[in-house]
């Protein structure tokens, strides 16, 4: 299942042997070739990577690459480029290298690009960083855990990581090649989380104008991750605990149960003992999903994640082709000495900020903009892209914000609301019971302009005063819970 080799094209043979001898003591398997015709033939399903010279007799790694690219348009291919010939090398990146390492290099530096990119085209890409005691046990259980078809149960709070696990688990087991569909249970709205869950057939109810699948049928013979569950109602605890007792699943309007061979992750943020206790969660249902539990500690409680998830941070928003940026030591102590409490989210803000705010290539100390040392709330990650000011009690000033935070709440957007839809469409469907929380609210309204303004994208985003990025991103996370966007 997963993929196996670097596979090493130089044709100078005690560099060859270097380079092998590195790979390999860093546990890497790797298969050396001495020129790009010999690489082509041994290019199989196993190779993970390719270390490629650039300036070999034959053909060049440039043109290798070039060939490479034809059949296998993802596999990470990095240059290795003799003084002199960077510009070469920088222009092989264009057409599809995803690095190069200029010649005389460390072996830390041929260890860092293995670790970056190997196995970067394998369905199980690994996101999952480990580097504090903490997790990297917790990623070892992980793995195990992958093995077998139990359901997990992740606990942790916001932004901790939950769904980078959740596909870990899924991206290390026996299904990684079907499908992992994660769905948010507190971001749809109650009434439309079942036919989203189970599907349901055309005309089913008010607003089925056409047959849709479930999430449950979407996973088939995968990975079912179920977010946020602790927010479900009561009734939907039920159905869903029934589907997971019969493996079956009926489309709302359907007598014909679909046998279902689906992986039940889930995961919630908040106490689940004491939501059973105080009776807003299903005891039976929690100890069917809790088969293995597994919590994920805060950042704070990791310090030593910090950095490596940084760093990871930084490559992830540079892009395979640029030159990482260095973090200074200062930068990297005030990373360190910051408490966390929006976790991983937190830190992929703050370093976007500093990839912004930098100048040459580290990041500095002054580049770390941390959200209890600002007097404005800017995130730049699309999920948050306007500025919300800070403790503001005036309602007037603020503008309809992605962030789904606090101000939020003390101000809800009524003067968005407009209840003057009358066709059957997923929007009325939303409004049958409104919606409690204020991402449903969110979701309405946007589906309601939307709707006014007949998908007109630019005149939606004017109405509810949002720019049309963050419009369009809001659309694709609505699209990505499986809801209809007219
Ligand atoms: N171990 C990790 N290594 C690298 N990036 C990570 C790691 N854990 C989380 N992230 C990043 O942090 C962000 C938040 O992660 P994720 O959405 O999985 O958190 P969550 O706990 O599911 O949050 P929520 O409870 O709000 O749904 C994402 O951008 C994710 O890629």
């Amino acid at each position: 299942m997963s993929i196996a080799k670097i596979l090493v094209v130089e044709d100078d043979a005690e560099l060859q042997e270097a380079l092998v001898d590195i790979l390999t003591i860093n546990h890497f398997d790797v298969l050396a070739v001495s020129s790009a015709e010999e690489a082509l033939k041994a290019l199989d399903d196993e190779i993970g990577m390719v270390f490629s010279d650039i300036r070999m007799d034959g053909m060049d790694g440039y043109t290798l690459m070039k060939r490479i690219r034809a059949f296998k348009p993802y596999l990470p291919i990095v240059l290795m480029t003799a003084y002199g010939t960077v510009e070469q090398a920088v222009e092989a990146m264009k057409y599809g290298a995803v690095d190069y390492i200029e010649k005389p290099f460390e072996a830390k530096v041929l260890v860092e690009k293995a670790q970056a990119y190997f196995n970067r085209d394998a369905s199980s890409e690994d996101d999952f960083v480990a580097a504090d005691p903490a997790t990297i046990q917790l990623k070892m259980m992980a793995k195990k855990v992958a093995q077998s078809d139990a359901s997990v149960y992740i606990s942790g709070a916001s932004g901790t990581g939950k769904e980078v696990l959740a596909r870990y688990i899924h991206a290390q087991s026996g299904r990684a090649r079907q499908p992992f569909v994660a769905i948010n249970c507190a971001a749809i709205p109650e009434n439309m989380l079942e036919a989203t869950l189970f599907g349901y057939e055309k005309g089913s109810f008010t607003g089925a104008y056409k047959a849709m699948p479930g999430k449950f049928e979407q996973a088939q013979g995968g990975t079912l991750f179920l977010d946020e569950i602790g927010e479900m109602k009561a009734d939907l605890q039920a159905k869903l605990l029934r589907v997971l007792q019969e493996r079956e699943v009926e489309r709302i309007g359907s007598t014909k149960p679909l046998q279902l061979d689906v992986r039940v992750l889930s995961a919630s943020n908040i106490d689940m003992k004491s939501a059973i206790r105080e009776g807003g969660f299903r005891e039976d249902l929690y100890y069917r999903l809790n088969v293995f539990p597994m919590r994920l500690p805060t950042l704070k409680e990791r310090p030593k994640d910090i950095a490596a998830i940084a760093e990871r941070l930084i490559q992830r928003h540079c892009g395979l082709s640029r030159v990482q940026p260095m973090i200074s030591a200062p930068a990297m102590k005030r990373l360190l000495q910051y408490g966390w409490p929006g976790n991983i989210r937190e830190l992929d803000n703050v370093i976007q900020r500093a990839l912004l705010m930098m100048t040459g290539d580290t990041i500095k100390e002054s580049d770390i903009l941390l959200d209890d040392g600002m007097d404005i709330t800017l995130s730049l990650s699309g999920e948050s892209e306007t500025v919300v000011p800070d403790n503001s009690s005036d309602a007037s000033s603020e503008q309809f914000s992605d962030v789904e935070s606090r101000e939020a709440e003390t101000h809800p957007r009524e003067a968005f609301v407009r209840n003057d839809e009358a066709e059957f469409t997923e929007t009325s469907f939303f409004e049958e019971a409104l919606p409690v929380d204020l991402k449903a609210r969110e979701m309405q309204l946007i589906l309601q302009t939307l709707k006014q303004f007949s998908g007109h994208r630019q005149k939606t985003a004017e109405a509810l005063n949002i720019s049309p990025r963050t419009l369009r991103y809001k659309i694709a996370k609505l699209k990505e819970q499986g809801v209809e966007v007219p």
